[in-house]
């Protein structure tokens, strides 16, 4: 049975009023997995994360459209039935770029992403000190983006996010979306609000166009529940840092221990068996359904286990 595009659900999901879709930040196989493990309905892939776990640089426009595509790809191909909303930065430069830019995200399977008016060396949209491009060149980024999914007969959801808050204000930004959403964009990313009167407001001031809203641990933006999300009006909730802080500090942690006692101690369920050892991780990989499709295929690997 043919499957359904991943956009596909994403769209279903936009179009259900009862539904928001609540994405954790993931940046690599292994923190997407827990999440998949967990049961999201969509994953987030954020760019913060990439740049950090792929390149050790903090978001400042570092990662190119192959360092992303290829992250969000891998990402979205461990569970095609769990849409990936992925980070695509400014679309890494004019029109002909974003164009490259959608075509790849559309070829890896990538359900949505977001393009932002800042300029190419952005940074993240929770700093100080942005810069942005003039309207006329962040709708031309939309424009093409939109133009190449028409192209290509896909239904990838184009998130306009607009990072002119911090500089030109809120009505000046919501100018911006509403031009974006002209365009061709399906979805409004207001980044760095600073009141929750804000977060009310510009789902009110752009409906009916699904809003987009950004949960960032230490960032501008107050933290509300994703239930409070919904209730405001938001289609889709992103917590880009869950994956990166929660390796940094697990890591962090353990790390010390190692340093200081020159070991590391198992951790136990609460049922007593050891909690996140080789085993469990790889299990969290997929080591059973490796080893049966090997078998089903005729493979001989793990006729004696595994
Ligand atoms: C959402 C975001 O684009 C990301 O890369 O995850 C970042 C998050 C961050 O750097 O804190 C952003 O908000 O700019």
């Amino acid at each position: 049975m043919a499957q359904m595009r991943s956009a596909t659900k994403l769209r279903q999901i936009l179009a259900d009023p009862d539904k928001i879709a609540v994405c954790p930040g993931v940046h690599d196989g292994l923190t997407a997995r827990v999440a998949l493990h967990v049961g999201f309905d969509a994953l987030y892939m954020t760019g913060a994360g990439t740049a950090a776990s792929r390149l050790g640089q903090p978001d400042l426009g570092l990662t190119t459209v192959d360092d992303m595509a290829t992250n969000a790809g891998m990402i979205a191909g461990l569970d095609r039935n769990v849409p990936v909303i992925a980070d695509a930065d400014t679309g890494f430069g004019g029109p002909l770029m974003v164009a490259r830019t959608t075509e790849k995200y559309i070829l890896q399977g990538v359900a949505g992403f977001h393009i932002e008016d800042q300029v190419t060396t952005k940074r993240c949209g929770h700093l100080m000190g942005k810069e942005l491009v003039d309207t006329a060149t962040y709708v031309a980024r939309i424009r093409a983006a939109a133009a190449t999914r028409e192209r290509m007969g896909s239904d990838i959801v184009i998130i306009a996010r607009t990072d002119s808050l911090q500089s030109l204000g809120y009505d000046e930004s919501v100018a911006r979306l509403r031009a974006a959403i002209a365009a061709g964009a399906d979805v409004a990313f207001l980044e760095g609000m600073r009141t929750k009167e804000q977060m009310a407001q510009v789902v009110k001031d752009l409906a009916p166009t699904p809003c987009f809203l950004n949960m960032v641990g230490g960032g501008v933006t107050p933290l509300v529940t994703s239930t409070e999300a919904k209730e405001l009006g938001y289609k889709i909730v992103i917590w880009p840092l869950v994956g990166m802080t929660s390796v940094y500090l697990g890591m962090r942690e353990l790390c010390r221990e190692l340093k200081a006692t020159g070991e590391v101690k198992e951790r136990y369920t609460d049922d007593g068996k050891i909690d996140g050892g080789v085993r469990d991780c790889f299990e969290m990989c997929g080591l059973t359904a490796c080893s049966e499709f090997d078998k089903k295929m005729g493979g001989t690997s793990f006729t004696s286990g595994a």
